[in-house]
């Protein structure tokens, strides 16, 4: 008679760790909990980083070789975890999967709309342009629109198509109708605001985006729009769309941080021109479409500083600041 099959085991919930080596780099093995710790290890790092360089230059000369002793111990971490290559990779595998694919595919969503009309022809005129700051690849949603001029930039350029570049040193358009061409309809920071590791950094970030914004032709060419106004993609009325910036954040940047609110960012877009125009919040991420319009409601530049604005002691600290 056949022996009766002993009951099987329940799966140890403390089953040791399975050791060996990392993934490779750009291994399609990478898993979401890998990429997502490689990620956070990356950002505090460099925010590390950045605390120990503003030391090194605030410190007073003795205390200056141990800052820098820090920075370069940092740097060392930073390479022995992959540096930027790995990071970025993380970020294209692990949290594209995790946050549902493409953020730009938002951003299309958005103006695809109104490229539409302008394809069938009833505003005519030129084809728009983007430039992608921190631009993983150019197999994105964005590159894929009709009539979408996209230039895309990053500090480590992955693929060809992308330049290397910092967009804090890319040159700056020159004045007037003469520095156009090299001026965009959208520039887009998706997850790029957050890689910046200090608050005033940030602020300078989103500062810098105004420059490289084509002006509302209400300053170019007294018509009061960018060559009209545009339907916008949702068909309720004749809200334009372009010039602007589109930014994604991690949602828990604005929805749980100590130093910015939602209201809070509107105060600091507003105050640099920008007028909210579209939002969507996911459970991951939080999109927006800025319009620039060149001039804040005070006539001038505000400054925000770090205070804060909720309690609570699970805050993260994510914070801008406009000196
Ligand atoms: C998390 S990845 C975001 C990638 C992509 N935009 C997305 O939404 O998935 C952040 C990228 O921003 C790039 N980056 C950060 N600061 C930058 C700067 N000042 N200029 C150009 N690229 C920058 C980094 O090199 C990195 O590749």
């Amino acid at each position: 008679m056949p022996r009766p099959k002993p009951p099987r085991k329940p799966l140890s919930h403390t089953r040791p760790p399975r050791f060996g080596p990392p993934p490779a780099t750009g291994s399609p093995t990478l898993s979401s909990k890998h990429a997502r710790r490689l990620i956070r290890a990356h950002h505090a790092l460099h925010k590390a980083r950045a605390r120990a360089l503003a030391a090194a230059t605030t410190t007073v000369a003795d205390a200056d070789a141990d800052a820098a002793a820090a920075v370069a111990d940092l740097d060392a971490r930073i390479a022995r975890a992959g540096g930027l290559p790995r990071y970025q990779l993380a970020s294209r595998q692990g949290q594209a999967r995790e946050r549902g694919g493409d953020a730009s595919r938002v951003l299309v969503g958005w103006v695809a709309g109104v490229e539409e009309e302008r394809r069938r022809g009833r505003r005519g005129g030129k084809s728009r342009s983007l430039l992608e700051v921190g631009a993983l690849s150019v197999a994105n949603a964005c590159g894929r629109v009709r009539g979408l001029a996209v230039t895309r930039i990053d500090l480590n350029a992955l693929e060809g198509g992308i330049e290397r570049q910092d967009f804090m040193a890319r040159p700056l358009p020159a004045p007037g109708p003469a520095g156009d061409a090299d001026r965009f309809d959208v520039v887009s920071l998706s997850l790029v605001l957050n890689y910046v590791p200090d608050p005033v950094g940030r602020g300078d970030m989103l500062r810098r985006t105004c420059l490289f914004l084509r002006r509302c032709a209400g300053e170019s060419d007294g018509r009061g729009g960018d060559g009209g106004t545009e339907a916008d993609a949702e068909g309720d009325g004749e809200r334009r769309l372009f010039p602007s910036l589109f930014l994604v954040l991690p949602a828990p940047c604005v929805t749980n941080s100590r130093y910015l609110t939602e209201e809070h960012l509107e105060k600091i877009m507003g105050s640099l021109g920008f007028r909210l125009a579209r939002r969507k919040l996911s459970s991951k991420l939080v999109y927006y479409l800025w319009v620039y319009d060149g001039s804040s409601k005070s006539g001038k530049e505000a400054r925000f500083g770090k205070s804060e604005l909720r309690k609570g002691s699970n805050r993260n600290n994510f914070c801008i600041v406009l000196k």
